[in-house]
């Protein structure tokens, strides 16, 4: 289980985001003479997933020889990756998705060897242990566990070892596993930015609003039941008939099944809602709007179209998470729900579980055993 207290840190970290990315004397040192001890770390070379060109499932390559990851800049942190999440912006970008808007964004100092993104390493989700510390990186020490959603203009979680800024991780909740904690960032911080800050849900105001959640059994969704439903909330979630039983046990009041039949009929027969969220698209905007209660503060906030700027605008842009951090530390439980873990020599096997559809939860690799993982 997940307090929102900790929830807010995860979501809290994301709002300093790139504040302080600036090249210090750090970068000018050997990178030997910057670590500590452990001569395993003086390593050029790690293992990792990657892609040297965009397409599917047949671009994912693995290699011992993936470059590790060098601090250019005081507050980054190298993290040993335990477990990474995989989700279907993973897919989206194996595929290409976004690579132009991405490629502006990547720190040209990380690209300078191949002189483009390749070899890219995808993965945005991460849990694992602080390896190496940048020297003005005050809130962590090597060893401590921490958990991060990945900037997607950044080196992902499918290697050994991934290079953050501090500002982009927090300190995993004890009471999670590794691979618990991997399931939960991305989602976590799409959900939050969502319906916190897009749609101005708080845990005091929620408890006479009707949500509905369209496409409540995956892994936005799964987390977005439990937040709201937490907060008091009346739920209503669309999901295929098989996953009902599942939701109601994430605390959905009603369930409609989209299999059934156009799912805008049953729903239109329901009380108006306050809140849609909507993780599924197609022509979901034009029958939803007719389902929100007639007063300006009701709110359909999509996920789908267009996928990568909403990705940045409601999943990483940094202002967007400001307001987070004023919600109140209420305990809030959140179960991780990690539909099926794959090894590190399953990665094909992962993405094609994703790439699939019908998730009921999340897919999580486990790179390397720690913790309480076994
Ligand atoms: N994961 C993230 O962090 C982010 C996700 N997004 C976007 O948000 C959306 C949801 O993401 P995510 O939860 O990770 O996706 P998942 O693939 O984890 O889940 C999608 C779920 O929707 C269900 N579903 C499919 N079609 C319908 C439908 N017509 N009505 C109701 N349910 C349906 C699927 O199950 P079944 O087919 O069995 O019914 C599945 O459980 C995606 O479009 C994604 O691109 C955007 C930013 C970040």
């Amino acid at each position: 289980m997940l307090k929102m207290t900790s929830l807010r840190r995860l979501v809290h970290s994301r709002v300093l985001l790139h504040l302080s990315e600036s090249p210090g004397v750090h970068s000018s040192l050997p990178r030997c003479a910057r670590l500590l001890s452990t001569s395993s770390r003086c390593r050029t070379v790690m293992p990792a997933w990657v892609i040297d060109k965009y397409g599917s499932n047949e671009v994912l390559r693995f290699t011992k020889n993936a470059s590790f990851p060098i601090i250019n800049y005081p507050n980054e942190v190298i993290v040993k990756v335990f477990a990474a999440g995989l989700s279907p912006i993973d897919v989206a970008m194996r595929g290409g998705y976004g690579a132009a808007t991405l490629s502006m964004k990547r720190d040209p100092l990380n690209i300078k060897q191949s002189g483009s993104e390749f070899p890219l390493v995808l993965g945005r989700d991460v849990s694992g242990v602080i390896m190496e510390c940048g020297l003005d990186v005050k809130h962590f020490r090597e060893g401590d566990e921490v958990w991060a959603a990945i900037p997607p203009w950044k080196q992902g979680s499918l290697a050994e070892f991934v290079l953050l800024s501090a500002n982009e991780v927090s300190h995993k909740p004890k009471c999670l596993s590794h691979i618990e904690a991997a399931a939960i960032p991305y989602v976590a911080t799409t959900a939050w930015s969502a319906l916190v800050n897009t749609g101005g849900l708080r845990k005091d105001n929620c408890a006479n609003k009707r949500i509905l959640i369209l496409g409540g059994s995956g892994g936005v969704g799964t987390f977005a039941v439990q937040m709201v439903k937490a907060w008091g909330a009346h739920v209503t979630v669309t999901c295929s008939q098989n996953a009902e039983q599942f939701l109601r046990g994430l605390g959905a009041d009603h369930v409609v099944d989209y299999t059934a039949g156009p799912v805008e009929e049953p729903l239109s027969a329901l009380e108006k809602f306050d809140l849609i969220l909507d993780n599924v698209g197609g022509d979901t905007e034009s029958w939803a709007l007719k389902l929100l209660k007639p007063w300006s503060g009701a709110k359909y906030v999509t996920l789908v179209t267009p996928f990568m700027q909403n990705t940045d605008r409601l999943g990483v842009a940094d202002g967007m998470m400001q307001s987070a951090a004023t919600v109140a530390s209420k305990a809030l439980k959140i179960r991780p729900v990690v539909e099926e873990t794959f090894s590190f020599s399953q990665v094909p096997q992962a993405f094609e579980k994703v790439e699939k559809g019908h998730a009921r939860g999340k897919t999580v690799v486990q790179i390397s055993k720690g913790g309480d993982d076994v």
